[in-house]
């Protein structure tokens, strides 16, 4: 343990912590602008220049060029220390962006000049506007591929959509550049300068949250790992509280409750003597195994939360127009919940009427395939295969399920899973 302490830099924090990311449609250039902004701050020596292939750095996201996984790289302003997450654009891998963007204080919304908006840049709008990021920068790539013309009328087109999506388009910040040419280190009108004018506006725009500091710690894992000659590591943003050496922590979630001790914490490969809610953070964690934690298990303090099966919430559906369904539904349609780093089948009971349209609110009961964590006042949104249908915030947390409850729940899940596999 001292030879990983004298290895390793223990991390100051003299700057305010903020996080955010890059969003938007595919290829429009989030990993070269997330590789840009390392690069023209360490130039600065504000950051450690992170390549592309650094980033994307799957064997698949090389062969195919798209990014599939979120990637959280760190860097600095003058005024801030920033996590960034650089999500995935592609249409299959929204669930890896909803679980990043679950992360962000602010986004930063990447639209290429040479397309306009896209129908992920309108989703992942919806989509960030939902979990509840009230802050967006916005960046026109690629406008060394285009005429001027061409990128006033992409920024006209994004901010009428942002006003759309309940965001106040006029106002919002929207900065022309090349990602491309920042890294490439040409053309430094639209390339490094644009780019340190985007961090300006970030540094300006996306206020830093107020942290819930003295609240019992709770952090939804994001990821799991096993280190060899040092134990399990879990990851995620520390979502309130404080977390330090020697605490004692619960991992609640998937009908499991395990007990453990936090044996050392790091952001960004550095020490770090106490995070902070905010603090996007690895955690190593004594007498856990890495398979018997797994994403969307929250850590906290022992006690302070607990899983639940049967919620009431209100929810908006979303309509035709903002991507949503086409048809009505009624009570016992299942769909995918998502919420903080989990998604888990549930299945839908309309207490209050027949039916719901799509463009509606409505009040919803929710009774999950399984426990998971949930409080009041949490935020999720509820997808249909690949179909963002709704948003909604729980309101009132019921009690557990009975057993023949339980049973019909699951016994009509593999009555579709039966059909589905029919069907194929
Ligand atoms: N001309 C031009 N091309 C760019 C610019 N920025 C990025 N590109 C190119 O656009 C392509 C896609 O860039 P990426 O950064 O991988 O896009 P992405 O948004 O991260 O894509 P996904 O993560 O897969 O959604 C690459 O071939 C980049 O080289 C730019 O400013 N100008
Ligand atoms: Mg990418």
């Amino acid at each position: 343990m001292r030879q990983y302490a004298n290895e390793k830099k223990v991390f100051e924090r003299t700057k305010p912590h903020c996080n955010v990311g890059t969003i938007g449609h595919v290829d429009h250039g989030k990993t070269t602008l997330t590789a840009a902004i390392t690069k023209v701050l360490a130039d600065k020596q504000l950051a450690e220049s992170k390549k592309y292939n650094e980033i994307d750095n799957a064997p698949e996201e090389k062969a195919r060029g798209i990014t599939i996984n979120v990637a959280h790289v760190e860097y600095q302003t003058e005024t801030r220390h920033y996590g960034h997450t650089d999500c995935p654009g592609h249409a299959d891998y929204i669930k890896n962006m909803i679980t990043g963007t679950a992360q962000m204080d602010g986004a930063i919304l990447v639209v290429a000049a040479t397309d306009g908006a896209m129908p992920q840049t309108r989703e992942h709008m919806l989509l960030a506007k939902q979990i509840g990021i009230d802050h967006i920068v916005v960046f026109i790539n690629k406008v060394d591929a285009a005429d001027q013309e061409m990128v006033d009328l992409v920024e006209m087109e994004i901010r009428e959509l942002l006003t759309e999506m309940g965001y106040d388009g006029d106002k919002i910040p929207v900065v022309k550049g090349s990602a491309l040419c920042a890294l490439e280190d040409k053309n430094p009108e639209i390339g490094a300068n644009a780019i340190l004018k985007l961090l300006e506006e970030v540094d300006n725009f996306i206020p830093t949250p107020v942290r819930e500091l003295d609240k019992p710690f709770l952090l939804p894992v994001e990821n799991v790992y096993s280190i060899p000659g040092r134990g399990t590591v879990v990851t995620g943003r520390l979502e309130r509280g404080v977390v330090k050496k020697g605490m004692e922590c619960e991992f609640v979630g998937y009908n499991k409750v395990l007990k453990s001790t936090v044996t050392g914490v790091e952001m960004f490969h550095q020490i770090l003597e106490e995070a902070q809610a905010g603090d996007q953070l690895g955690a190593l964690v004594r007498g856990v195994k890495r398979d018997d934690i797994k994403r969307g298990m929250v850590m906290c303090k022992p006690g302070s939360v607990k899983a639940l099966d049967q919620l009431e919430a209100q929810v908006y559906i979303l309509s035709k127009e903002e991507g949503g369904r086409t048809k009505p539904f009624m009570s016992f349609i299942q769909l995918q919940m998502f919420s903080r780093t989990w998604d888990c089948a549930v299945q839908v009971q309309i207490p209050d009427k027949e039916m719901v349209m799509p463009g509606e609110d409505t009040k919803l009961i929710l009774r999950l395939i399984r426990p998971m964590v949930l409080e009041q006042g949490q935020r999720f949104t509820l997808r249909d295969g690949n179909l963002t249908l709704g948003t909604g915030v729980v309101t009132n947390v019921l009690p557990a399920l009975t057993e023949s409850q339980r049973s019909e729940l699951t016994e009509g899940k593999k009555a579709r899973e039966k059909k589905v596999a029919a069907k194929k």
